[in-house]
């Protein structure tokens, strides 16, 4: 039976085809149609695919209806099929992701964060430590459409440049990349939005963690799962102490 990294990254991987020949094939319709259909074929994809290979496993979906047997699971696979769902409506832009995590009683233990448009899928599998070097200015990396209500301070009190991408999975990943330094999140967001990023993120050694330090947990009743923090370990206590600083003022 292939593992679970493998499964991950193979389920995100062909969800992404699914995305790109849906978004050719598609071409020039209404965004909002586009953004509907991509969603759906793509959830309706890996959740044919998970009952087909892990048929005792749950899911949680952004796409379907929360069942709560979930919450008395062992094994739980996290998924947004289309994550930056916005930016794949946009044809030129290739800022858009699939996420599949794999809780298991208690903690993430497996995730994949495909990027199709860049042929480049990123997996739990690998442990590599984050390309480059954190220098300065130290560059955050924040949503498009809805950055956190503190981003400019926060960017003003490091002498930090921000850079805007869509996906939540597509900035995490930046952060491995060596493109950004760090990725800031708050005001609102979903389990299905960060877990695989997350379970990518610590598998290369990257700081994870909710804005004010505490740790990010999945599989709650609630999916709301609205802050996080993803960076390179040796500025996350220089990130979190500015995010505590400017949230007090
Ligand atoms: N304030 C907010 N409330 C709820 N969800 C949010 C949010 N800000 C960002 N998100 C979600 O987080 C993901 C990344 O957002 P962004 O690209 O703006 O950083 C998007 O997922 P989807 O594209 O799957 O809906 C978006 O819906
Ligand atoms: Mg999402």
């Amino acid at each position: 039976m292939t593992d679970d990294h493998a499964l991950a990254a193979e389920l995100a991987t062909a969800a992404g085809e699914v995305l790109l020949r849906t978004r050719e094939e598609h071409a020039g319709i209404d965004p909002k149609e586009l953004k509907d259909l991509g969603d759906r074929v793509s959830h309706d994809f890996l959740m044919a695919e998970l009952a087909k290979v892990r048929p005792e496993d749950a899911v949680l979906s952004e796409e379907g209806a929360d069942d709560h047997v979930r919450l008395s699971a062992q094994r739980v696979w996290i998924v947004d099929p289309l994550d930056g769902t916005r930016e794949f409506s946009e044809v030129e832009r290739d800022d858009w992701a699939v996420h599949v995590a794999l809780w298991r009683a208690g903690n993430l233990v497996a995730g994949a964060v495909a990027r199709p448009a860049k042929g480049v899928t990123y997996s739990s599998a690998d442990d590599a430590p984050a390309a480059g070097a954190a220098g300065a200015p130290l560059r955050l990396a924040v949503s498009r459409s809805r950055p956190p209500e503190f981003v400019t301070r926060l960017a003003d009190h490091l002498g930090a440049d921000l850079v805007e991408m869509g996906s939540a999975g597509v900035k995490a990943m930046s952060v491995l990349d060596g493109t950004a330094d760090a990725y800031v999140h708050a005001g609102g967001q979903y389990e299905w939005d960060s877990a695989a990023p997350v379970a990518v993120a610590r598998a290369h050694g990257l700081h994870t963690s909710r804005i004010d330090g505490s740790g990010l947990v999945y599989n709650n009743e609630s999916p709301y799962l609205p802050d996080l923090v993803i960076c390179r370990p040796e500025v996350a206590e220089t990130i979190l102490g500015a995010i505590s600083t400017v949230k007090a003022n």
